[in-house]
């Protein structure tokens, strides 16, 4: 809801060992689209371990809103009786979506060939973002957008009443656009097809498989092309969300930089579009290893074990990893001030659209805690301090992102000094039980008034 309460302002202070098992929450990517593809196929999807952030609750809420029946049936499980492709009824108001990005997109993606119209909004986060970036490729379908300018919400879609299929080049590495637009091809007559030159998480392409839809992936010169036949009839199906990679790097990433601790995070989601980070955390020289390595619902899955690393070294992250890796830069950059040797991250301007510019909230809390940071549009470095030798002891600005928040309250687990964040509300839209969990494993985390 694009309501926030009260801000909540945390600190984090510099703690012992962690150790213990971090049991993260359901993928929020998948929870997301388990959702929505629910709410386009016939008859009841039923969903196991759904994530039950808010992100996640404001797309369940804009599906009941579509005329799909939700429901809640307590501990992670939820059904949902969807309406078929082209069968969304139209919302009687404004669809509310959040802090999120993906909700807003794919769920414009998912209405833009049915005859309905929806205005949608958000929080003061998600009204600064842009959406011609999907609203672009939906007009090519027929389907009308009218929003603020600069393409940012409040924003009315008036759906095609006779959609044509598209064939369109993804502008920007984003799972988000690609996602709308094959959404958007379920109702339209023939084949659909995106191409897509960097590869992005590719959930929506599963599911949509596994929704029995007839799609097909060719990596070709000249990148990924996708081809989506449309107005098939999604068959329910029963889904097992696994637990969040995004998450996961939280607990994983405080292990390794706070001496002496050893954590185990199980059943993560290791797709590999999901899994730059860990990537890179080994070729800094993490302790870090997958037991366990397994497939559960067509998606590789391991658990993750991090061990306290002295000797990790900053790298530079080649830039075609960023969609891999995308959210997981702000711990990253947290990692990497804790390693010796410079971090060097190029081809991230995507970071700059996120929740917040995440390349300005992170050089800027990571100087107020001491560390040396170089940005230009498309790139932060990070000039390690090595191991315990962050100052800390400051208080960061969240800017109402979630990444933001925990990254700054993972530094100080290992810094000097605490280190604070201004709100750590944000963190309920993809993590709510972040700081029980840490706490669980032995971290210090005080709300401070
Ligand atoms: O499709 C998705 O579920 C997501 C795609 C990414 O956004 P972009 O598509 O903007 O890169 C990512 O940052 C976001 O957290 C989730
Ligand atoms: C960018 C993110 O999410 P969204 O785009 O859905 O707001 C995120 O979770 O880091």
């Amino acid at each position: 809801m694009s309501g926030h309460g009260d801000p909540i302002p945390m600190t984090s202070h510099p703690s012992g060992p962690l150790t213990g098992e971090a049991q993260v929450p359901g993928d929020k990517s998948i929870s997301h689209r388990s959702l929505i593809l629910g709410a386009l196929a016939v008859g009841e999807t039923r969903i196991t371990g759904l994530l039950e952030g808010q992100d996640v609750l404001d797309t369940a809420r804009a599906m009941r809103a579509f005329g799909a029946e939700v429901t809640d049936h307590g501990g992670g499980a939820w059904s949902v009786h969807g309406v078929g492709v082209g069968g969304f009824a139209e919302p009687e108001d404004v669809i509310d979506c959040g802090n999120s990005g993906t909700g807003v997109r794919l769920i414009m993606g998912a209405m833009a060939t049915s005859p309905v119209v929806a205005t949608f909004t958000g929080d003061a986060s998600l009204r600064k973002r842009p959406m011609g970036r999907v609203t672009d490729p939906l007009s090519l379908f027929g389907a009308q957008a009218v929003g603020r300018s600069g393409g940012r919400l409040p924003m009315t879609v008036v759906g095609a009443v006779d959609p044509v299929p598209v064939r369109y080049e993804v502008p920007v590495p984003s799972a988000q656009v690609k996602s709308a637009v094959l959404l958007a091809g379920l109702n339209a007559p023939g084949q659909t097809v995106v191409i897509e030159r960097e590869a992005t998480r590719d959930h929506t392409e599963r599911m949509l498989v596994g929704f029995g839809a007839d799609l097909s992936t060719e990596d070709t010169a000249q990148g990924r092309v996708i081809t989506l036949t449309g107005q098939p009839e999604l068959k329910p199906q029963t889904i097992a969300v696994p637990r969040d990679p995004s998450s996961a790097a939280f607990p994983v990433c405080a292990a390794l930089i706070v001496p002496g601790s050893d954590v185990l995070v199980p059943n993560i989601g290791l797709n590999p579009t999901r899994a730059g980070l860990f990537e890179t955390l080994r070729e800094m020289g993490a302790d870090l290893t997958f037991e366990n390595e397994r497939e559960e619902g067509g998606e590789p899955v391991a658990d993750l074990r991090a061990r306290f690393s002295d000797a990790m070294q900053g790298v530079e992250v080649p830039p075609e990893r960023a969609p891999s890796m995308i959210d997981e830069y702000p711990i990253l950059s947290v990692v990497a001030a804790c390693a010796t040797g410079k971090t060097v991250m190029r081809g991230v301007k995507e970071l700059r659209v996120k929740e917040s510019d995440r390349i300005d909230a992170m050089a800027r809390g990571l100087e107020a805690c001491g560390v040396t940071v170089e940005e230009d549009e498309d790139t932060l470095i990070v000039h390690g301090l090595g191991a315990g030798a962050v100052p800390g002891g400051a208080t960061c600005e969240a800017r109402l992102d979630h990444r933001i928040a925990m990254s700054f309250l993972v530094l100080g687990m290992a810094s000097k000094a605490p280190v604070g964040v201004d709100d750590a509300g944000p963190i309920a839209t993809s993590f709510p039980v972040f700081e029980p969990l840490m706490a669980q494993l032995g971290a210090s985390l005080k709300r401070t008034a």
